[in-house]
């Protein structure tokens, strides 16, 4: 049944002599959404499976990324609200964040969410077995040792699902630095901090420490803040942050040290845009410049399976060179997202056990951000869609001719809908504001059942409701394509 079934290749055989007798089907290394996954779906299909987690169950989505940062992201939002409280006749004083609650909070969601997912139940429901020893090490193609234990397990075929970490710059003082996986073990909220990389976690964390009362230095090599978001979404996230006070310097040319001042505090020094060497003065330093794969001490070398620096490589199948070993989630350098990474370990953990049937294509994956204002994004940017589709359609709505962003004051943003030339497909969906990121999933959702602006223009959004935008700019489109809106009221937003 499980392809690459010879247990006694000589690899294995020369370092096996402390095997424990653990042999099993499929064994996954990493326990985060993916491994989960991967070995829920192994389980179910009929393999004896076993999983294996250096720290603990849950992986970063749970225990150290996702859910930390959503807390302290609703943390800054509780911030925002209170301090313009006082505009609905709500009397309150300055807020004050005491660091210690902040982040005792944090732990205590992150344990409730462990309560909630019961991961470590539903592997064993599935009859998965789980060992949480240190990491794991290939020793031989079918064989991994486990470094807390020294446990060897064996298996038939392997689900790589080891997740990433924080890049590390290497830069002189990098030990002077955190990254985001550890900004809950700053001792103190820091006065001032320099945040290194504005992608995905960068730009959250900007707007958290913002919020806190941090002062807050962006360093960004790259010419724009969330690179790889629209560019009408960067502006936008940008402005905010510079209304707020944050200091953003982007097309840096890279840091160059980060040295101790008298006191504690941090000096980074790098190079400014215009080449010359500049520094900033601050508290403390997040590194937050990408996320390579965890692939320190895993042995791959050892079995001959290839990887970059930051991934491990695989094919449409999520198969290495190898023919029994597979990869999901962060690992393989892609997508880099929760629900990328489930549909991930649900293709690996199947053609781990069938061989190579299935496919991940994220055709459709929505993502975002909780910065303020959030931001979400589904499908092509405008200039991918400009590039690919010349004759495309784009409309835009600002949240300020939305009644519901009116009604909470809320009114910085826009929902930028694109399709093609005769609106009949939606190419992508990007949105700054309030709740950016739900507007965009109802995009997602029509995107997903091939559904161009007319379904959307003619859906009955709720009033008053954020995601009623979606409805707006979609009008807007059949009002470009020379069809009027469904309500026969004049289309709002602009297309082009
Ligand atoms: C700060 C931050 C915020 C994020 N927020 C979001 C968000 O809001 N939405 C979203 O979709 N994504 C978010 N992400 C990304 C998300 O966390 C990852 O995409 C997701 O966790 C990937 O799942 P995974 O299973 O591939 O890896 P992980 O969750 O990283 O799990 C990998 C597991 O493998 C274990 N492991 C590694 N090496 C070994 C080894 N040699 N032996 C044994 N075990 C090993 C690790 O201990 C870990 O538990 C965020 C990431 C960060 C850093
Ligand atoms: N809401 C979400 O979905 C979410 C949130 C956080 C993180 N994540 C995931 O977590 C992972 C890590 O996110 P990330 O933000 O670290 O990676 P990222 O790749 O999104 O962003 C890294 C940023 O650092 C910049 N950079 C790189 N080197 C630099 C240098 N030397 N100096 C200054 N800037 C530099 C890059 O230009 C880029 O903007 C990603 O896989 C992401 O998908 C997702």
């Amino acid at each position: 049944m499980t392809p690459g079934t010879d247990l006694t290749d000589p690899q294995t055989a020369a370092a096996g002599s402390e095997v424990d007798g653990s042999e099993y089907d499929v064994v996954v290394v990493g326990a985060g959404p993916a491994g989960v996954a991967a070995a829920l779906r192994a389980a179910e299909l009929g393999a004896s499976v076993a999983v294996v987690e250096a720290e603990r169950v849950g992986g970063t989505c749970v225990n150290t990324g996702c859910v930390p940062v959503r807390v302290l992201a609703r943390t800054a939002r509780l911030l925002r609200d209170i301090r313009s409280a006082g505009d609905y006749g709500v009397q309150v004083g300055d807020p004050e964040l005491v660091w210690a609650r902040t982040v005792a909070r944090v732990r205590g969601v992150v344990e409730d969410v462990h309560a909630a997912k019961d991961l470590t139940g539903q592997l064993a429901a599935a009859g998965v077995v789980l060992h949480v020893e240190g990491r794991a090490s290939f020793t031989g193609r079918h064989e991994i040792r486990l470094a807390g234990s020294g446990r060897r397990v064996r298996g038939r075929s392997f689900v790589l699902a080891v997740g990433g970490h924080s890049r590390v710059l290497g830069v002189p003082g990098t030990e002077l630095t955190t990254v985001p996986e550890h900004v809950v073990d700053l001792p103190d909220l820091p006065a001032s901090v320099a945040i290194v990389g504005s992608g995905y976690t960068g730009a959250q964390l900007v707007t958290v420490f913002s919020a806190f009362g941090s002062r807050v230095t962006v360093l960004e090599v790259a010419p724009r803040v969330l690179p790889s978001a629209d560019e009408d979404v960067s502006a936008a996230v940008a402005a905010a942050f510079t209304h707020d006070g944050v200091d953003v310097r982007v097309g840096i040319g890279g840091l160059q040290s980060v040295e101790e001042l008298v006191g504690g505090r941090r000096r980074v020094v790098f190079t400014g845009a215009d080449g010359g060497a500049e520094h900033v003065d601050v508290d403390a330093v997040v590194v937050c410049a990408g996320w390579p794969a965890a692939l320190e001490g895993l042995g791959l070398e050892t079995v001959g399976v290839s990887a970059t620096r930051a991934a491990i490589g695989t094919d449409q199948h999520q198969r290495t060179d190898l023919e029994h070993v597979w990869v999901a989630g962060d690992a393989d350098g892609r997508a880099g997202l929760v629900q990328a990474g489930v549909v991930d370990g649900v293709v690996a953990g199947t053609n781990a056990v069938l061989g190579p049937t299935t496919t991940a294509r994220h055709e459709v994956l929505p993502s975002g951000g909780f910065t303020d204002p959030d931001y979400g994004q589904v499908g092509l940017t405008e200039r991918a869609a400009r590039e690919r589709h010349p004759d495309c359609l784009v409309a835009t709505v600002p949240y300020a001719q939305l009644e519901r962003a009116v009604i909470d004051r809320r009114t910085t943003g826009f929902l930028k809908l694109v399709t093609t030339a005769d609106a009949g497909r939606l190419l992508g969906a990007h949105a700054v504001g309030e709740e950016a990121l739900e507007v965009v999933q109802v995009v997602a959702a029509a995107m997903r059942a091939d559904a161009g602006a007319e379904v959307l223009a003619t859906t009955e959004f709720a009033y008053p409701t954020y995601t009623a935008v979606v409805g707006l700019a979609a009008q807007a489109l059949l009002a470009a394509v020379g069809r009027a809106a469904p309500d026969g009221a004049p289309a709002i937003g602009t297309a082009s």
